[in-house]
This record gives structure tokens, sequence and C-alpha cells, in this order.
């Protein structure tokens, strides 16, 4: 397949207190989130001045990207659209089109599988091809989840073994550090239903693929982390946080918060918290774990220390561009773990929309 164009594709988020309120609710558009909670997140928010880091992060990233793709022989132009937020999807697309391109390949800032990562995204794009009159005249593929990526991985491995290290010289043994791997909570049954269905029975209930591929991640870095720090007694696992939607529904747990106060009643001094599920350091990083885990952390007396996230990495951005090259320059899949490579193309019913059915590109039917 031979693309013209790449499309960097990410969530967005708000750039002014004027824009919080509008933003919230499109994000959460029919998605049953109480009111309440609209209103303590637009809190989150204001306290940042209303301004969410995460659309100057993808300019940052996008500069990269520019910078570094020419160097592994991608010299397509490179654009940027948000779900959320401006730049939006139809009006990017619009100008793609405009500018006579015809076959997109779409990077999303989302390694993992679940509907929010990866379906929810793919309906958005079809909407914006639809809004614009080019289904069937606009082709816009997806690159395959990258959580075993090493150029995803790598940069976290070497912020993780930092960490640890930095604690263990203040004198704290590496037995009384707790290592929390945190990712977006998502409802039980978008956990459960994450993935090929092919491939449902291969992964734990409730997290389903979604906490499999996290996992699967996690134990790559600490596998990494070992070569060049003595672990020997350090304890790690999967935590969730950020949740959403309403109490009585289920969402993955642990949450964060409980995670830590359970090590600290364990006996353990430190945490050292892992943002696995995020690219960059957008407001769930800043605002739930910067703030919120970190003073759980504090009041209970325990040396609180947050990894880097990929960012603009270079590895990162190499990584990327290695991903694009497996569609454009038949490039090797690069994948650490046994559940991956991941696939080019998703399944039918892979991270279903458990609400309504809606139209997707990049699907194993997508015949445009
Ligand atoms: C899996 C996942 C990712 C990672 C994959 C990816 O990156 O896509 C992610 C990323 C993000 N989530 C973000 C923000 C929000 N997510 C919300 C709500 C929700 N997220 C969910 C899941 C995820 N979210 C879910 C299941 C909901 C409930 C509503 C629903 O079922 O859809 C809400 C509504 C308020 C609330 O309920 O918290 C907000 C404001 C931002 C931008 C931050 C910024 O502005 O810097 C980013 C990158
Ligand atoms: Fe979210």
């Amino acid at each position: 397949m031979s693309y013209d164009a790449i499309l960097l594709t990410s969530f967005g988020g708000p750039e002014g207190p004027d824009e919080v309120m509008p933003f919230l609710e499109r994000v959460t558009a029919g998605r049953g989130i109480p009111r309440e909670r609209l209103e303590e997140v637009s809190h989150h928010y204001m306290a940042l001045g209303g301004i969410s880091p995460i659309n100057d992060q993808n300019r940052a990233l996008l500069n990269k990207m520019r910078d570094i793709f020419p160097r592994k022989g991608i010299d397509i132009p490179i654009y940027w659209a948000n779900r959320n937020s401006e730049p939006f999807f139809a009006d990017v697309i619009s100008q793609m089109y405009e500018d006579g391109h015809r076959t997109v390949l779409a990077w999303v800032t989302s390694a993992y599988s679940s509907y929010s990562g990866c379906r929810q995204y793919r309906e958005n794009l079809y909407q914006a091809l639809a809004d614009n009159e080019l289904v069937g005249k606009m082709r816009i593929d997806k690159v395959r989840h990258y959580f075993d990526h090493p150029g995803f991985l790598t940069p976290f491995m070497t912020a993780t073994a930092d960490a640890v290290a930095e604690i263990t010289s203040e004198g704290i043994p590496v037995t009384d550090i707790a290592v929390l791997f945190t990712t977006h909570s998502i409802p039980d049954g978008m956990g459960e239903t994450s993935g090929p269905p092919a491939r449902r029975q291969e992964f734990a209930q409730p997290g389903g693929a979604y906490a499999a591929q996290h996992l699967a991640a996690a134990k790559l870095i600490m596998e990494d982390v070992q070569k060049s720090v003595e672990t020997e007694g350090l304890n790690w696992q999967l935590v969730y946080q950020s949740r959403s939607g309403s109490p009585a529904m289920p969402w993955l747990e642990p949450d964060i918060n409980d995670a830590i106060a359970e090590v600290a009643n364990l006996g353990s001094r430190a945490v050292v918290v892992v943002p696995l599920g995020f690219v960059s350091d957008h407001v769930e990083v800043i605002w739930d774990l910067d703030n919120e885990a970190a003073e759980t952390a504090s009041d209970l007396g325990l040396r609180f220390k947050r990894v880097a996230t990929p960012g603009d990495h270079d590895i990162f951005v190499e990584g990327i561009a290695e991903l694009i090259n497996e569609r454009i320059a038949n490039a090797k899949p690069q994948a650490l773990s046994s559940l991956g490579p991941w696939a080019d193309r998703c399944a039918v019913g892979c991270c279903p929309n458990l609400r309504r059915e809606l139209p997707v590109v990049a699907e194993e039917t997508t015949s445009y």
C-alpha cells in the first residue's frame, strides 16, 4: 500500500477557560457521564488556567516527526487533527483532500486496544469523511497498536530504571519500593470486549486485551530495569486511574490511590509511578498523578516519583517512523511481547461500540 499523507491523530484539549465546558461536553456526549463528574473535571482544567498541555505536546511531536521522518525515508506531508478540539478531524480531512491527498495513514496517540483508544477514533474519522462527502473518495488507514514496540517502551524503560536508582541512592532499599504501572481505567464491559473477538478467550476478564497489553508492556519494562538495577524484592503491579462514569458501574481496578494506600500498609516507603497508558504528560497525568496520587502518597509518608511519558523523545518518534515504514516500506514489524505484533487492520467487532454500531475506517472489511 502506498500513502500520500500521514495524520497525527489525537484526543484534543481546551486552550482557554471558555473552551473547557464545550470540550467536556463533546468528550462525554452520549456517554452517560454524570454532571457532577463533569463539574469536578472542569475544576482540574480551570486549576491549569483552562489550558490542557496536550495540544502543545502534539505541536512539539509534529515538529519532531517532520524533522525525523525524512531521515527515516518518509517524505510525505504530516498533518495533525484532534477528536475533541481544534484542529478538528473534519476540517483537516477537508484540507488534506483539497491538497490532493487520497490515501491517508493515521497514527493515533493511543498505544492500546479499547473502544476509547481505537474504534472511537475510527468512527470519528469516518464521520469526518462523511461530513465532507468523501466516503469512497478518500481512504484512511490506521497504524497498528504499538504497546510492545521498542520505540514506545524504551523511554519508559530508561526512566523507570533511573527512578528506582534515584530512590535507592537516597537510602530506600528496593524491597521498600513499589512500582505502579498506571493507565486509564475503562468500564469492565469495554475491557472485556477490547481486542479482536477471535482472540477474546486468550485474555483474562474483565480487563481483556486492554489489560493484557498493559501487563505485557509492564513485564517488558521490569525485565529491562533488571539489567541495570538490582531488583530482587522489588514489587510491581498494574493499577488504574481517572475513573469516570456512574459509581454504580464497574470500572477496572485497583485505583491508583487505593493501591498506594495498600502498598503503604504492606510496608513500602516509596512508589515509582509509571504512566504506561499515556504517550504524553496531559491533564490525566499532571492532575491525577502529579497532584492527586502524589498527595495520597505524601499523606501516607511515602516518597513519590512519577516517571516521564515518551512525549517527543527521539527514540519514540523514530519508533513511530518504523511503525509507518511497516506499512509503506515493508519494514519488518518489531514487537517485544508474544501478544504482538498487533494486526494492521482491526477485525470486525474489535473493541465494539456497546451503545450503537457506527461505520468506521480502517477495518478488515473497508473496501474503498
Ligand atoms: C482509554 C482512554 C484514554 C487513553 C487513550 C487515548 O489517549 O485516547 C483516554 C485518554 C484521554 N482522556 C482525556 C480526557 C478525558 N477523558 C474523559 C472520559 C473518558 N476517558 C476514557 C478512556 C480513555 N481516555 C473513558 C472510558 C471515559 C469516559 C467517557 C467515555 O466513555 O468516553 C473525559 C470526560 C471527563 C471524565 O469523565 O473524566 C475527559 C476530559 C484526555 C485529554 C486530557 C487533556 O485534556 O489533557 C486523554 C488523552
Ligand atoms: Fe479519557
